[in-house]
């Protein structure tokens, strides 16, 4: 249950800076979430994600901003937001010794209010490994452990850190439903992901963090309403002339010439939003060099095209 109006920010960080060996991995990022709602913290490995989220959790303390959880500073009020609070680390720091059940019932009689442990294990498919020591779970069941964790206790919080990372489909359904069922009953749930279909299938709202700081926040509709609405692709053979498809692409009158990107041996990318015309343009170009459209597909764009236009296709 909430313990304040839920209209509040169950978590406001406003420019919070944190350097590490003098560099900023977070750097004047903002970002809230609200009860009853689910953010997902989206960005490339390195951009300051988890740190953003450690501060939040209250461990690690920032070097400037300012970070509230529930209205309190998650450092030096860590005592009264223990029990509030929900924490899903990706180093899940579990006691690896004791079986799994027993974790989840030692952690369970910490709160005032536990859910049944029965019963979440059960949900989460843990009934089966009851026995099993946590350092015998496979990868996937211990996230599932740690998940039950953090939601054991009936937070009015959860940080999520990659939360279905490593799971199997049944299990990220399973996960999904449970967060789900967290929203319905008024928890503020703060993921980070780097599953797109996972932050399209949950997130109430998305916050994409670069370079320490986000980039772009929204409903996952405002950021796709936001890109051009759908891509062309398309199959023919291999090595075509890039340069001057993209000439014959290009409206008459445009400021820049379409861009067409070969992604692999006889797979085609045009950089423009896909119009009749220009499906039309693509085909009679073809039929005039003898080349054979093997496919088109004209895809509407995905929070994955969105997320990589706006954070840039190189490895960090
Ligand atoms: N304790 C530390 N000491 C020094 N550098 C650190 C420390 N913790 C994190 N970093 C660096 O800070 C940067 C941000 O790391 P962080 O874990 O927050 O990124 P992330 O967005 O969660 O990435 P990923 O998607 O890979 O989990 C990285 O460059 C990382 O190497």
């Amino acid at each position: 249950m909430l313990g304040q109006s839920s209209s509040l920010p169950a978590v406001e960080v406003r420019g919070l800076v944190k350097r590490y060996d003098g560099r900023a991995v977070v750097d004047g990022l903002d970002l809230h979430a609200s009860p009853g709602r689910v953010t997902a913290v989206l960005g490339p490995n390195g951009a300051g994600k988890t740190t953003t989220v450690e501060c939040c959790e209250g461990l690690r303390t920032p070097d400037a901003g300012t970070v509230r959880v529930l209205g309190l500073d998650p450092v030096a009020d860590a005592g009264s937001l223990r029990p509030r609070v929900g924490v899903m680390l990706q180093d899940a720091g579990l006691p690896t010794g004791v079986p799994a059940l027993g974790v989840l019932r030692h952690v369970a009689q910490m709160y005032a209010r536990p859910r049944d442990v029965g019963e979440l294990a059960e949900r989460l498919g843990l009934t089966p490994f009851a026995r099993t020591t946590v350092r015998r779970l496979s990868g996937g069941q211990r996230q599932r452990l740690a998940l039950a964790t953090a939601v054991v206790g009936r937070p009015d919080v959860v940080f999520l850190d990659e939360p279905s990372a490593g799971m199997d489909p049944q299990a990220r359904r399973a996960v999904w439903s449970l967060v789900e069922e967290l929203r319905a009953d008024g928890v503020a749930v703060l993921l980070t992901t780097h599953l797109m279909d996972e932050a399209e299938a949950l997130a109430d709202e998305v916050a994409v963090v670069d370079h320490g700081r986000v980039i772009a926040h929204g409903t996952v509709p405002a950021l796709l309403a936001g890109a051009d609405s759908s891509t062309l692709t398309f199959r023919a053979e291999p090595s075509l002339d890039l340069a001057a498809l993209g000439a014959a692409l290009t409206p008459a009158g445009a400021a820049a010439r379409a861009a067409v990107t070969e992604t692999g041996p006889g797979a085609y990318a045009v950089d423009s939003p896909a119009t009749p015309a220009l499906v039309a343009a693509l085909a009679a170009w073809c039929a005039d060099r003898d080349v054979l459209l093997a496919r088109v597909d004209v895809g509407r764009r995905t929070l994955e095209d969105v997320f990589l236009d706006l954070t840039g296709r190189n490895l960090r």
